[in-house]
């Protein structure tokens, strides 16, 4: 296992396995044409001028990039490290490829087990990192086949508000920055020690046991991705649930779900130090309700997924009085523009944003559509379904629970919820007792669903279209009369 090294001027998927071959990326997709990578100088360069500049080639950047040249803008899209940014390399698709890797190695030690089957994680990730090279490789040839110049390179601003990468200088009519997020380092004695979920993606070998900390998504996933490829896995979670800002009946339902397939997860824990011994790290943390007494973890690998900070060091960016929130993020206007006009964040690192692909794509693309064809139908970001790759998944949209009574005013009788547990067929094909979970939450006067929240294989695919449906306002009755499907998880939501 070893800690990615972010190269400035590498356009190495960051997930690249050293044992696969080199030409995998070119089998699979045509190489880009257009590539420039700053050098250094020592002569001033001459200064290029542009439309739009965009700082980061990650899911934001490269949607704004590609719409804006659409629509005739010269675009400079400037990224220091692999083109797709953290979805495409350290994110969402490395992710669940592994997770579909660890959803078959639940059957195949279940029902298949006399197959003698197994999921491999050696072999799983040459496969991952063929995607990944391929979405590289196919993102820029769509990049280049849309007229955006890209230049490899660390960008940050002077203080006239151009453009540096390298010697080079751009001066742009207007900005994005969409430089997104990292992990937030561990901030206890011996942090250094820890892995992030970036270090994941170039393993070659899973450890034998990991201590992970944290109770949200990357957390969840990561646990109950490494736990079925065979590694113990203990969660040490700072509350008294898991994913705080999900349904507490699906947090609940997905605590037992994951304990039963052996993820020992530790509640109310403050880790307080991390140090290495015998050639494995000890996790020394406290509990809630016996502060005093130390106790600790043993495992080969800990791994920190506690947050996500923006990159916004480096940038140059509050000489020029762009404001910043207290967690770094860029403070924008509804039009995604910070306090210095021509400059606009969109993403992850963003202020207050909601750190999901699709969000930073429909950010991006809105905003190229606004600055260079004046309009654009601005998606609708209240109701954001989102899905935890874990296993059993979960599909969430709309509020919570908690959250529909409390804008309610606290009154808890203006909201009504529907529950529902079963085994699904797959599950019992599989020989396998793991329920299901679905939770609806209503306006009790008015029947309208106000939230969503599933627990199954299926979730994350239903709760899209079902977002549709709440964004519609869909209510009990419109349910109740709609022919489900069957044989499907699916039609537990309806009749
Ligand atoms: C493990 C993990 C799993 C995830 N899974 C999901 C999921 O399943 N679904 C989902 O919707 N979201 C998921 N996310 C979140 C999602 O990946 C992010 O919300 C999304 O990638 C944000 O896009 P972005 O364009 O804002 O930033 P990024 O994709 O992070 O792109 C920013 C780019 O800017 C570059 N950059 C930074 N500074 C500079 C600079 N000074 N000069 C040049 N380039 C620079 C970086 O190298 C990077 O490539 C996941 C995240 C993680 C970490
Ligand atoms: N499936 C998906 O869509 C997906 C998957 C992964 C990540 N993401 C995005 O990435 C973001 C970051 O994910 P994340 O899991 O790192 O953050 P998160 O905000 O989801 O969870 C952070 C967790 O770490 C805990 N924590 C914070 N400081 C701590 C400390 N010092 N010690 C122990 N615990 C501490 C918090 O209490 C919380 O439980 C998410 O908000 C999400 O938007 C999305």
């Amino acid at each position: 296992m070893t800690k990615r090294q972010a190269s400035p001027e590498t356009t190495t998927p960051a997930v690249q396995a050293t044992s696969r071959p080199r030409r995998r990326a070119s089998e699979v997709s045509a190489e880009p044409v257009v590539e420039r990578v700053p050098r250094k100088r020592d002569v001033r360069a001459k200064v290029r001028e542009a439309d739009f500049v965009v700082i980061g080639a990650g899911s934001g950047g490269v949607a704004a990039a590609r719409r804006a040249a659409s629509h005739g803008a010269r675009v400079i899209l400037v990224e220091r490290d692999a083109i797709g940014g953290t979805c495409v390399n350290r994110g969402c698709v490395p992710k669940k490829m592994l997770s579909y890797g660890a959803g078959w190695a639940s059957i195949l030690s279940t029902c298949l087990a006399h197959t003698g089957g197994k999921e491999d994680w050696r072999d799983a990730i040459v496969r991952v990192n063929a995607e990944v090279a391929r979405l590289n490789a196919s993102y820029k040839q769509r990049l280049n086949e849309a007229g955006v110049e890209i230049w490899h390179g660390e960008a940050s601003f002077n203080d006239r508000g151009d453009i540096v990468v390298g010697n080079e200088v751009i001066r742009p009519r207007k900005v994005l920055v969409a430089t997104g997020a990292r992990p937030v380092p561990l901030p206890v004695p011996g942090g250094e020690l820890v892995t992030s979920s970036d270090d994941v993606f170039t393993w070659q070998t899973v450890p034998a046991s990991i201590a992970v900390i944290g109770g949200g998504y990357i957390a969840v996933e990561m646990a109950s991705i490494l736990s079925r490829y065979g590694v113990k896995v203990d969660l040490l979670v700072r509350e008294d649930r898991l994913l705080k800002r999900f349904d507490h009946d699906i947090a609940a339902a997905l605590a037992e779900a994951l304990t039963a397939k052996g993820v020992r997860i530790h509640f109310r824990t403050e880790v307080t130090m991390v140090s290495q011994s015998n050639g494995a790290n000890e996790v020394c943390y406290t509990q809630e309700n016996n502060p005093g007494r130390t106790q600790t973890v043993r495992a080969q690998a800990v791994l920190a997924a506690i947050g996500r900070q923006p990159n916004v060091e480096g940038l140059g960016l509050e000489a020029l009085g762009v404001k910043l929130d207290e967690h770094g993020g860029i403070r924008v206007d509804r039009q995604f523009r910070s306090s210095v006009r021509a400059i606009h964040a969109i993403g992850d690192c963003m202020a207050g944003n909601l750190h999901l692909t699709p969000v930073a794509v429909a950010q991006g693309r809105w905003l190229a559509d606004r600055l260079f064809d004046k309009r654009g139908d601005i998606a609708d970001f209240d109701a954001v379904p989102t899905a935890v790759f874990c296993e059993p998944a979960i599909g969430a949209v709309g509020l919570t629970e908690a959250e529909a009574i409390e804008a309610a005013g606290g009154k808890a009788d203006r909201v009504r919820t529907e529950i529902r547990r079963f085994v699904s067929l797959e599950n019992r094909f599989g020989g396998l007792a793991q329920q299901s979970v679905f939770k609806l939450v209503f306006n009790a006067r008015s029947g309208r669903v106000l939230g969503a929240h599933l627990m199954d294989g299926a979730a994350p695919e239903i709760i899209q279209t079902f977002a549709v449906a709440l964004r519609l306002g869909v209510k009990a009755s419109h349910l109740k009369t709609t022919m489900p499907l069957h044989p499907t998880v699916a039609e537990e939501l309806f009749g």
